[in-house]
């Protein structure tokens, strides 16, 4: 059977369900299953499911207890191959044959080693019709972050960057300036939301005083955690991340040993001190990945401000780009963005461009 625009139609829902838990699974990539039944009548959805916070229980299995005996002849829309592996839960692939679902619609391929075709192979030895990548662009997209820590071993970053009119991003001495408008900022949210670290440097920790957590509402308690560069120590303990730290994870990367007074302060004061490499210019930042990697973090937003974005342009490590560009000009006081439209460094390529309020929003992929 071909793939149907209805087939795509479900997908995209699937897709866009998949973004809800994203940054709240741990390891585990944020997949959504929708289960359709269709008697010849009118198409019905009898069941969904996403992957839990914290990783567990998956997708499929969630849909399928929703759906019970329904699920026998049904269509299954998943957003990653189910999986074929015994780990912390059986193999939904496996489920899905015992549920009796007739065909499984699939965006993309899971690159986990212990599942990569073999999930679409048990589908298929349990008589199970398969269509896969369906979407597979729109899904790869929402599954950033899963599939780079799998494909090259490193979280996905995204270097998230407002600039004025004149190609600033702020004004020394001024604190936080504002370049964009709510609808910008608003988004900006959403990106802390589905990010599971979210860093800045230590200039802009003392500059803007930032918060740094997602105050979207109902959606105060999905803040990222929040990591500042800074290695001699300088962030003050009267800071509202220093003051907001045991109710959201505030890591401090340093190159400060832990008998030095600072340390313990921070410490004391709830901070989690990351112990790092210097690079010479700063914080050594593919080993800082890496450990962030081994914590299980997967999606990496970086805020700012010059100098930390140019540290992670110039070591290639900046994944995609999202530049909110604001109506106004801050003039020539102002600190001088690392990028603007017209100054884009090399290897990353428009994808997109959308309207926030007075602002715009250009997003930038880097092509590997
Ligand atoms: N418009 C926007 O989107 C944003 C604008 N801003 C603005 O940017 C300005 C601050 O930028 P800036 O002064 O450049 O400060 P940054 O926030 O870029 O911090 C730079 C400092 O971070 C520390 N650091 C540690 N490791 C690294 C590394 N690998 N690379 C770079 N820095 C490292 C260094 O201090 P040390 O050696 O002590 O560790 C360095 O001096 C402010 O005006 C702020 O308002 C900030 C964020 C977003
Ligand atoms: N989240 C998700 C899947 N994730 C898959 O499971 C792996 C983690 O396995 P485990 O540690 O046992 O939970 C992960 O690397 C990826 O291959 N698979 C699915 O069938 N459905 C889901 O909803
Ligand atoms: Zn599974």
């Amino acid at each position: 059977m071909a793939v149907s625009a209805f087939d795509r139609r479900m997908m995209a829902a699937a897709i866009r369900y998949s973004w809800r838990n994203l940054g709240r699974t741990g390891t585990n990539p944020s997949v959504a299953t929708v289960l359709v039944r269709d008697n010849g009548d009118v198409p019905v959805i009898i069941g969904r499911g996403i992957t839990a916070i914290g990783g567990r229980p998956h997708a499929e299995t969630e849909a399928i207890a929703e759906a019970g005996d329904l699920a026998r002849g049904a269509t299954a829309y998943v957003t990653l191959e189910p999986c074929a592996h015994h780990g912390s839960t059986p193999p939904c692939a496996e489920a899905l044959v015992r549920a009796g679902v007739r065909r499984v619609v699939s965006a993309t391929t899971d690159p986990d080693g212990r599942v990569s075709g073999r999930g679409y192979r048990i589908l298929e030895d349990g008589g199970i019709e398969v269509e896969a990548d369906v979407l597979a662009p729109e899904a790869q997209y929402a599954m950033s972050g899963y599939l780079t820590q799998r494909e090259i071993g490193r979280p996905h970053v995204t270097l998230k960057l407002a600039v004025s009119a004149d190609g600033r991003i702020g004004r020394r001495g001024a604190g936080q300036v504002a370049i964009t408008g709510p609808e910008s900022n608003a988004a900006s949210h959403l990106l802390r939301a589905t990010s599971d670290v979210i860093i800045v440097g230590i200039g802009t920790a003392l500059e803007d005083d930032p918060a740094l957590t997602c105050r979207l509402p109902g959606m105060e308690d999905c803040s990222p955690a929040r990591l500042v560069l800074d290695r001699e120590l300088r962030l003050p303990l009267d800071c509202k991340l220093v003051r907001t730290a045991r109710q959201s994870p505030v890591i401090v990367a340093t190159t400060v040993l832990p008998n030095d007074e600072r340390y313990r302060h921070l410490s004391e004061a709830g901070c989690i001190l990351m112990a790092c490499e210097d690079s010479g210019d700063g914080i050594a930042l593919p080993e800082l990945l890496d450990d962030l990697a081994a914590q299980g973090h997967a999606t990496v937003m970086v805020e700012g401000g010059a100098a930390v974005a140019r540290s992670f342009l110039d070591a290639h490590l900046v994944d995609r780009i999202r530049l909110y560009v604001g109506p106004e000009p801050i003039g020539e006081d102002g600190v001088d963005a690392p990028l603007t439209p017209e100054r884009m460094p090399d290897g990353f390529a428009l994808k997109r461009t959308d309207v926030f309020g007075a602002d715009r929003r250009l997003e930038y992929e880097r092509s590997r």
